[in-house]
């Protein structure tokens, strides 16, 4: 494995107002150039509590364990007004412009927004703890995203506080966002089976088809399984193989645009493969991906890079780097994904 990519954070370890400038600076010298020469990096000793990983693992298990009719209870509103709630196999297609695109044979919950959508009835009563195991995760991202984002303001020649400024609800939850956090189960693939009307063979070959993430960055954890792919700057798939208690960062759209190019949004999925270990072993991913502020108009923060003007590297990603809006940005993209 390329080493330029697997990042000891013990750097910028601790408290944001304990580090200097400097730390950042130095930190994020290292995570923007694996970012955008690689296009993604391995975070090690990042000083998460993975214990409220592993607590978001079993509440989710527990939820995704019950019946159809009590995860219905909870599944997203059509449109996409919110995302916020369950999704089942078939509710959701990351790439349905794929030639063979069929359905996606997960199941996920999203825990969206700010604090209207953390009420009470958004969260499954069914299983004690739920609501309490995706604040207490959230917790440990904000911090950790806090500082990555200064990290990576640095990089780009910005203020520390460039990117921070603009995800204010990570620190003051009444901020709206579309700051999303996803719990993904990929169930044994005979299980799935039963639960979708996927045709047979190549057609159903996808467990989370390609795409790029719709956000600013992306905390993703996975459990020791494997099987999720990235396409590296240069262009080609690479097996995403965990590496223990290691945090997986990558970009999305929105970075891509404040970046005018610089640190491309990262595509990925995860791909059935004749293996059995892969086919037969449940595996379980969580990620916190947050967004800019509500309305933020986003826009490149750095002159456009020149030669991705003509040629742009991302696949699913913006067409150009012209200014979005945050909210109708996610949306869009929300909406195209969601079949129901
Ligand atoms: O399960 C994974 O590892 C990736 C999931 C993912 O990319 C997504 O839901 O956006
Ligand atoms: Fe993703």
């Amino acid at each position: 494995m390329d080493k330029i990519n697997v990042l000891d954070c013990s750097g910028i370890l601790g408290s944001v107002e304990k580090l200097r400038k400097e730390d950042f600076a130095n930190f994020g010298e290292k995570l923007g150039t694996a970012l955008s020469k690689v296009g993604y990096a391995y975070l090690t000793n990042h000083g998460l509590d993975l214990g409220k990983v592993e607590r978001v693992y079993e509440v989710s298990k527990d939820f995704f364990d019950m019946p159809k009719e009590i995860k219905n209870k909870m599944r997203k509103p059509p449109g996409a007004a919110s995302f916020h709630g369950y999704a089942g196999p078939g509710d959701e297609l990351l790439n349905a412009t794929a030639p063979n695109a069929a359905n996606e044979l997960r199941q996920f919950y999203d825990v969206t927004g700010h604090i209207e959508s953390n009420d009470i009835c958004y969260f499954p009563s069914e299983v004690p703890g739920f609501k309490d195991a995706f604040d207490e995760f959230r917790q440990e991202s904000v911090n950790l995203s806090d500082k990555l984002l200064r990290c990576i303001s640095l990089y780009l020649g910005l203020k520390e506080d460039e990117l921070v400024k603009r995800h204010t609800h990570m620190k003051d939850r009444s901020v709206p966002t579309q700051t999303v956090i996803r719990s993904s189960m990929y169930s044994p693939l005979e299980t799935m089976k039963n639960d979708v009307r996927i045709p047979e063979g190549e057609e159903a070959d996808i467990r989370c088809g390609e795409h790029c993430d719709w956000h600013t960055i992306t905390l993703l954890f996975q459990d020791l399984v494997g099987g999720l792919d990235i396409r590296t700057v240069s262009g080609e798939w690479v097996a995403a193989t965990p590496i223990e208690n290691s945090i997986l960062l990558i970009t999305g759209d929105l970075m891509e645009i404040y970046s005018g190019g610089r640190l491309p949004a990262t595509p990925h999925r995860v791909r059935i493969v004749d293996d059995t270990k892969l086919d037969k072993k449940p595996r379980q991913s969580l990620l916190y991906a947050p967004s800019p502020d509500g309305n933020e108009e986003v826009a490149p923060l750095v002159p456009i890079l020149e030669e991705l003007t003509e040629k742009k590297r991302t696949i699913y990603g913006p067409q150009s780097y012209e200014r979005v809006n945050a909210h109708e940005w996610v949306h869009k993209r929300h909406a195209t994904a969601a079949s129901y």
